[in-house]
């Protein structure tokens, strides 16, 4: 048996669309555009190029996306000031600060000044707790698309065993918060938990959000389970040589060619969780347009 592959991609084109429908009432209705500033510190090429593709996947559904690529030696309270300036715009809507961030600048201090209102990624301890307390509002972009995706496999969630390996506060937590509020019995596991596979066994619905390329097997998976894999890692197939880059490969947390023969439905890398991830923020930047312009004409 093989399992149904979740596409992320095309999923997150769906939901592009649906966004693009919005921006243009919004914009209609209110004479500008949603705004999305994202801010990235440094020339990581890895990190020009997700920033660049916000910014792209923004102004391709309407959103007046723009990048700021600040350099790698910004100290954290010109970075501060920047935000300032942002929060204070009233044609800024959302604001990302790519992490991670350089050594002299503390992230947390850097999420704590990012207006709530105005946090798509939904990392401010605001918006964590609302999360936590049962009242959502900026939800944290990963752990959106991953639900999206389990509602694409047609996942029973309600008393369903979910374990999620990884407890980040950018992914892990939240994505366990949803499916607790979706009525799953959830698990969270992570590096000190003992014997992680047998854990992992239990799962009727899988996510990964660790950070190791294919941590886990085929043999963890229970027959049936949907596995949403989070991670990404760049793995080298041949080292550099004769002035040739060296060849990488894209892999999950997951050996998907085993997995694939347990699971009912699971994500692929790339192609699963990725795409989703930046459709959620267009959709975010959305809705926190759309709560901003209430809020203000009360
Ligand atoms: N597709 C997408 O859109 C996104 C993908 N990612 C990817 O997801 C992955 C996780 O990201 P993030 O949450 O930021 O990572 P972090 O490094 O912040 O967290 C990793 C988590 O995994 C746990 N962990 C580490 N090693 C093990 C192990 N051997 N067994 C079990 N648990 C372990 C850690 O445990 P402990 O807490 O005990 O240290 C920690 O909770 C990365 O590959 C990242 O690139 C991230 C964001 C978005
Ligand atoms: N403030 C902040 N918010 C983030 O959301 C955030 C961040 N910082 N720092 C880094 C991580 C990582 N992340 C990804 C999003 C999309 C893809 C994505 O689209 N991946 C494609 C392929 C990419 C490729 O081919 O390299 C895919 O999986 O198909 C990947 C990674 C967001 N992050
Ligand atoms: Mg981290």
């Amino acid at each position: 048996m093989s399992a149904t592959l979740l596409d992320g991609k095309k999923l997150a084109e769906t939901v592009r669309n649906e966004v693009r429908v919005g921006v243009a009432e919004f914009t209609k209705t209110h004479g500008r555009p949603p705004g999305l500033e994202v801010i990235l510190v440094g020339e990581d090429p890895a990190s020009q190029i997700y920033t660049r593709n916000k910014e792209k996947a923004a102004k391709e559904v309407g959103i007046r996306g723009k990048l700021h690529v600040l350099p790698a030696d910004t100290s954290e309270d010109a970075l501060l000031r920047e935000l300032d300036r942002l929060n204070n715009d009233d044609t800024v809507d959302g604001i990302l600060v790519q992490l991670p961030l350089p050594k002299q600048i503390r992230e947390q201090r850097v999420l704590d000044a990012i207006r709530p209102d105005k946090d798509v990624d939904g990392f401010h301890p605001v918006n964590a707790g609302m999360l936590a307390s049962g009242r959502p509002s900026l939800v944290p972009c990963t752990p959106r698309g991953s639900m999206r995706l389990l509602d694409l496999a047609g996942a029973r969630l309600e008393g369903a065993r979910a374990v999620v390996v990884g407890r980040s506060n950018i992914v892990g937590k939240p994505m366990a918060q949803l499916l607790l509020a979706a009525n799953a019995t959830v698990t969270m596991a992570h590096s000190r938990t003992k014997d992680l596979a047998a854990v992992c066994r239990e799962a009727d619905v899988l996510v990964v959000a660790v950070g190791k390329a294919e941590l886990v097997r085929g043999d963890w998976v229970k027959p049936g389970a949907v596995v949403i894999d989070v991670g990404m890692n760049r793995i080298e197939l041949a080292p550099a040589k004769d002035g040739e880059p060296a060849k990488t490969k894209l892999v999950g947390d997951v050996a998907f060619d085993e997995a694939k023969e347990r699971a009912s439905a699971i994500t692929p890398v790339p192609g699963g969780v990725g795409p989703m991830t930046i459709a959620c923020l267009l959709d975010n930047t959305l809705v926190a347009a759309r709560a901003r312009v209430a809020a203000k004409n009360g």
